[in-house]
């Protein structure tokens, strides 16, 4: 059976446009509720995790500190975490290496010259907002370079790391110790550089207590330190500054606690000293000196005089000894006493000592040409020309090239300069001896050589300082002289003594058996003309004392 419904066409299509309008509706809700679940959810998977990501790459750019994000999803953005965390550790520690490399020591562990400025510089800071004053105290070693001269680099550097240990080890917790920024170290002490030393004490109320630490630490680094079976004496000096009372700046306070160390070594070695305004004058004084020798060594503006040696036995002149002067078109006279050390520490001496030599030579041989009496003519050598290993050479050759004989040569030594004992000090002077020249050992009885080590040096002459025969009233002098020249004679040397001024030092150096003499009774040093006129007058025998 078939039923046949018959519909107006109007209400079909009615029907069909409101199941259609039913249809977008349900679309449109649809869409309209999912877009914001699927920001949700795409805010909550996706963008939340790559900001949390991007604000930790911030803050580890801008605090350079360890950054670590949690993991919470097992996908892309998990891994992109994991990767993120691992970079961040990798960066922690090579950042970690980069400021042990900037700000640590790496031979003593200890915080190095940029950390140290930087503690200065953060405790001024702090100081100044407490009002509260701290003590700089600037270390350097007395006798590290001939240590590590003579032993070589690496025992040199396990000095070093030696005396960190000892400086720590002799400081203590209520010394007001300056914590270092960075670095594990726990004091506030600082290699600055070479064998140099920094301390920082906080809180420092009178100098009396900087003092006692001082003294501790001198003390302290004057007992032998043990090396490899080498007992070695380091030895320090101590310039101290304070904040505020001697700089209110880290460039004043270093610079003034070094000028004090630099015055504590002057002074004697093994010392402290604390900075004084008087201190800086003299500091600017030295630099105008050495500023001015620069400029007299250039130029060649310096003059030989000559002072006589006579022959005890004869009284002859045998000999003069050659004494540099300088005179200055600004500064005037500057004793040699002065300058001779200053050229030494500032590399002039070489070419003052070049200087001497061929100028005495000169004059000898002028001396000779003219047929007088013939003379010797001692010349004062410092142990940095010995150091060069072509010395014995250049003397060699000057002397041929003013046809002289070695043995017309005397060359001064002083004892600190031979007990350096350098390898190539010793070279040279074996040489030069080996060769003739006559080798003097100068101002004798002011180190701390004793005879039987002199003894096995090629030392032909000693020169006894004067300062025995100026003060020969005072105590033991005349019982030291007498035992000096016995002794020297014993061991084939001759004596000189230095510093005869009137006639009971002659007496009493005539009595001893003194062999020849040198002293203002004899004469000054004088310019070459004087002793030319002397040797053109001299009747054999008659040297006598000059006129008062
Ligand atoms: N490396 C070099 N050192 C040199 C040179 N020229 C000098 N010097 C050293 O400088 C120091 C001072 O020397 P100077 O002022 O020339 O004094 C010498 C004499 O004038 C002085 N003297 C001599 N006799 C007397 C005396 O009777 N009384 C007295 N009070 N002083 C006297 O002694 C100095 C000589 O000393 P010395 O050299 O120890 O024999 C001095 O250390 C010089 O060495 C140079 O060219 N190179």
């Amino acid at each position: 059976m078939q039923v046949h419904l018959l519909l107006p066409e109007a209400e079909l299509l009615r029907d069909s446009r409101h199941i259609g309008r039913l249809v977008l509706i349900v679309c449109l809700g649809a869409v309209v509720l999912s877009v914001p679940l699927l920001l949700l959810l795409f805010r909550n998977q996706f963008l939340k995790p790559v900001q949390r990501l991007n604000r930790a790459l911030a803050s580890m750019g801008q605090h350079q500190q360890l950054i670590q994000v949690p993991i919470q999803h097992e996908d892309e953005i998990g891994e992109l975490s994991r990767s993120f965390n691992r970079m961040s550790l990798a960066l922690q520690e090579s950042n970690k290496q980069i400021r042990t490399l900037a700000f640590q020591d790496s031979l003593t562990g200890l915080a190095n010259r940029r950390m140290f400025i930087k503690m200065v510089r953060r405790e001024i800071e702090r100081s100044q907002k407490h009002q509260q004053q701290f003590a700089l105290l600037f270390m350097d070693l007395d006798n590290f370079k001939q240590i590590n001269d003579t032993h070589g680099h690496p025992v040199g550097d396990q000095l070093l790391a030696r005396v960190a240990n000892i400086i720590q080890g002799n400081l203590r917790a209520d010394d007001g110790l300056s914590r270092p920024i960075v670095s594990d170290n726990p004091s506030g002490l600082a290699r600055f550089g070479g064998d140099e030393f920094t301390l920082l004490l906080r809180n420092m109320e009178s100098a009396l207590d900087v003092a006692s630490v001082a003294k501790r630490l001198l003390s302290a680094l004057a007992q032998p330190i043990e090396l490899k079976g080498i007992s070695c004496y380091a030895g320090s000096s101590i310039g101290i500054a304070l904040y505020p009372h001697d700089g209110t700046s880290v460039e004043e306070l270093i610079k003034h606690a070094d000028l004090a160390m630099y015055q504590a070594k002057t002074s004697g070695k093994g010392n402290y000293q604390f900075f004084s305004k008087s201190l800086a004058t003299q500091s600017l004084q030295q630099a105008r000196l050495v500023q001015r020798l620069h400029h007299a060594v250039e130029n060649q503006a310096f003059e030989l005089f000559y002072q006589p040696i006579i022959d005890n036995h004869s009284r002859d002149l045998v000999a003069v000894e050659a004494l540099v002067r300088w005179t200055d078109t600004e500064l005037g006279v500057v004793s040699p006493g002065q300058f001779i050390p200053l050229a030494e520490k500032n590399g002039m001496i070489e070419a003052i000592g070049n200087w001497v030599l061929e100028e005495a030579a000169r004059q000898l041989q002028t001396w000779k040409s003219a047929a007088l009496p013939s003379i010797k003519v001692a010349v004062n050598i410092s142990s940095i020309q010995l150091q060069q290993p072509g010395f014995t050479r250049r003397v060699m050759a000057l002397l041929a090239r003013y046809q002289l004989a070695p043995q017309d040569l005397y060359l001064e030594l002083t004892e600190t300069g031979l007990i350096q004992g350098q390898e190539q000090v010793m070279e040279n002077l074996y040489e030069l001896h080996r060769r003739g020249t006559r080798i003097a050992l100068d101002d004798f009885g002011t180190g701390y050589s004793s005879l039987s080590y002199l003894q096995n040096l090629p030392i032909d002459i000693l020169k006894i300082d004067r300062s025995f025969i100026i003060n020969l009233q005072e105590s033991n002098n005349g019982l030291i002289l007498s035992a000096i020249i016995t002794m020297a004679h014993s061991l084939g040397m001759q004596v000189v003594a230095e510093g005869v001024e009137d006639q009971s030092h002659l007496d009493f150096l005539t009595a001893e058996g003194c062999d020849l003499l040198q002293g203002y009774l004899f004469g000054r040093p004088s310019p070459a003309n004087d002793i030319t006129a002397r040797l053109t007058n001299q009747h054999p025998g008659t040297f006598r004392p000059s006129p008062a």
